[in-house]
């Protein structure tokens, strides 16, 4: 072909392309049916808005809404196809529970791991996963859970003690990272399975450079994701063009082999019960185990489906739960931590709560029994909405209902989103939002219950979070434990320190930021 001939033929294709560009731009301004919403007209006409804050100011679209809605009013389109709201009492409407339809958006699944629960667009599917996932999670197995739990809080305890009256810090990110990692693979999996971090002498911070990571790509692949599918079919390459690479394959590679052994080992068990009724020796969950491990009884369950256990699905559900499970927990702890730390008056009086209902301190009471302590449930409820982790709005679609708001009628099939962060720090809920004050749920009974309609930091309805009774668990006995215990203080750790500037859907300090050091001062009495 000859060299003109190819020129007229892009020329021809960039024409086209401009043609159908300005059209579409056109469409998105003038008729579409969200064109009558307030907003910048830029944000109308391209996803790039949202693309350039997210990727070339270093993810901070959430806060570039918060200031749109400033100017423009309680609802907002932010992209041709997307409209926010900032009201918070509209959000148990959007992010409603049972009987109503909410469908999740593509584009907000974690792409890379497209057959987890959360990535899960389907409306039934969804419903069906959560309930076998959901199982798991209950009140009550939680409870069942809590001599396992205890058990890795002595483990990361021990690392608190070996620093009594030394000179030496802990960062406790690093720490909680270790604890929930290890808690939770071993729910996963069985405790023979599953990670062992805290038993290392040192806390490693494997898990916190593995998440951490994850999420910093999370941003970049919600935009970009060929460039997973690049990274997957060329590893090799991509960890020599980006190291930080390897942290996420190491991620995904031990989480997906524990997956293969559970399933390894179902089989083993089934041909071996099957040629032998009474040999079950090689078991990964016995009728009697109280808290039977999550994916091995997911196998054995023979109410799911067959082709919900095959491993890519389960590789890929394992890998989001590990993910969900772990940081938003381990930096909850940390945040709370620093807020107890940095505010001497909260400190004080959570001592004293703690010394005067724990006299023996050798005797932490039962989960339970901590929930009924009212300032440590306060300092809990208040270090969730402070610490507000994630920042990430979540678009809901309602498919056959025509939401309103105010005098305003939003399509069916219209993503729909609001952000947690905002609703967490709204002055005329909260008041002096960006202080630590656990005493704002020190209210009766009546006031509590309205309050409390908007801590929200975990979404709420049919399409939440999961892991709530865990999380809850998780921070009433290693918080009443370590500072039952220890004498602890802040090291070398600012407000920056927990500071979250950037959205990588989990919030994110500034880079290199997220240390919240601690040094071991003394023990209780
Ligand atoms: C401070 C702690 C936590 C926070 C702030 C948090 C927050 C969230 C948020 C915002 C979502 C998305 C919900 C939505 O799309 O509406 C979510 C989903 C989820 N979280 Fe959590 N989470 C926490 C702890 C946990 C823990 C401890 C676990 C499990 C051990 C867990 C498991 C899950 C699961 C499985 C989902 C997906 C639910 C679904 O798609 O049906 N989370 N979490």
């Amino acid at each position: 072909m000859e060299l003109s001939m190819i020129g007229t033929i892009l020329l021809d294709l960039s024409l086209v392309g401009l043609v159908y560009a300005a059209a579409l731009i056109f469409y998105r301004l003038y008729l579409s049916p969200l064109a009558r919403f307030p907003g910048p007209r830029l944000a109308a006409a391209t996803g790039l808005y949202e693309v350039y804050y997210q990727l070339i100011k270093g993810g901070i679209f959430t806060w570039q809404i918060n200031r749109l809605h400033d100017q423009y009013g309680p609802i907002i389109r932010i992209k041709p196809d997307e409209l926010h709201i900032r009201d918070p009492d509209y959000y148990a409407t959007l992010y409603s529970g049972p009987g109503t339809h909410r469908n999740k958006e593509a584009g907000f699944s974690f792409i890379a791991f497209p057959q987890s629960i959360f990535s899960t667009e389907d409306h039934a599917l969804h419903r069906d996963r959560r309930r076998v996932l959901g199982q798991f999670f209950k009140k009550n197995a939680i409870l069942r859970l809590e001599p396992a739990i205890r058990a890795n809080i002595a483990l990361l305890e021990k690392h608190f003690a070996s620093l009594v009256d030394t000179q030496g810090c802990l960062e406790l990110h690093t720490a909680f990272q270790c604890f929930t990692s290890d808690t939770l693979s071993q729910y996963c999996f069985g405790r023979q399975q599953g990670f062992h971090y805290l038993e290392q002498p040192e806390l490693s911070p494997t898990w916190k450079l593995r998440i951490n990571w994850m999420f910093e790509f999370c941003r970049v692949n919600r935009h970009l994701p060929f460039l997973v599918v690049l990274a997957r079919r060329w590893p090799a390459m991509a960890q020599r063009f980006c190291p930080p690479f390897a942290y996420i394959l190491g991620m995904e590679q031990d989480v997906r082999s524990f997956v293969r052994h559970a399933i390894h080992q179902h089989k083993t068990q089934t041909s071996t019960v099957s040629a032998s009724k009474t040999d079950t020796t090689t078991t990964t969950t016995t009728p009697n185990d109280p808290t039977p491990p999550i994916y091995p009884s997911i196998l054995a369950d023979p109410s799911v489906p067959p082709g919900e256990k095959d491993s890519p699905r389960l590789e890929d559900d394992a890998i989001f739960l590990m993910m969900a499970g772990t940081d938003a927990p381990s930096q909850a702890l940390a945040i709370t931590m620093f807020h107890i730390l940095h505010n001497a008056e909260v400190h004080h009086r959570l001592k004293a709560e703690l010394l005067a209902h724990i006299p023996d301190m050798r005797c932490i009471p039962a989960l339970e029994s901590l929930e009924q302590l009212p300032f440590l449930s306060a300092t809990i409820k208040e270090g969730l909405r402070l610490s507000s982790i994630v920042t990430t709005r979540l678009p809901r679609i309602a498919p056959h209902e025509t939401l309103r708001y105010q005098h305003w009628e939003i399509p069916a099939g219209t993503p729909v989103s609001m952000s947690t962060y905002f609703i967490l720090r709204d002055p005329t809920i909260f008041p002096d939002p960006t202080s630590f004050r656990p005493d704002r749920w020190l209210l009766a009974e009546e006031d509590a219950l309205r309050l409390q309609r908007y801590l929200v930091p975990a979404s709420k309805g049919t399409l939440g979070c999961l892991g709530q009774n865990m999380n809850s668990a998780w921070m009433h006995l290693v918080l009443a434990t370590l500072f039952r215990r220890y004498e602890l203080a802040l090291h070398d750790t600012t407000a920056a320190n927990v500071e979250m500037t950037r959205d990588n859907f989990i919030g994110q300090t500034a880079v290199g930021a997220n240390n919240v050091r601690v040094r071991v001062v003394g023990v209780g009495n």
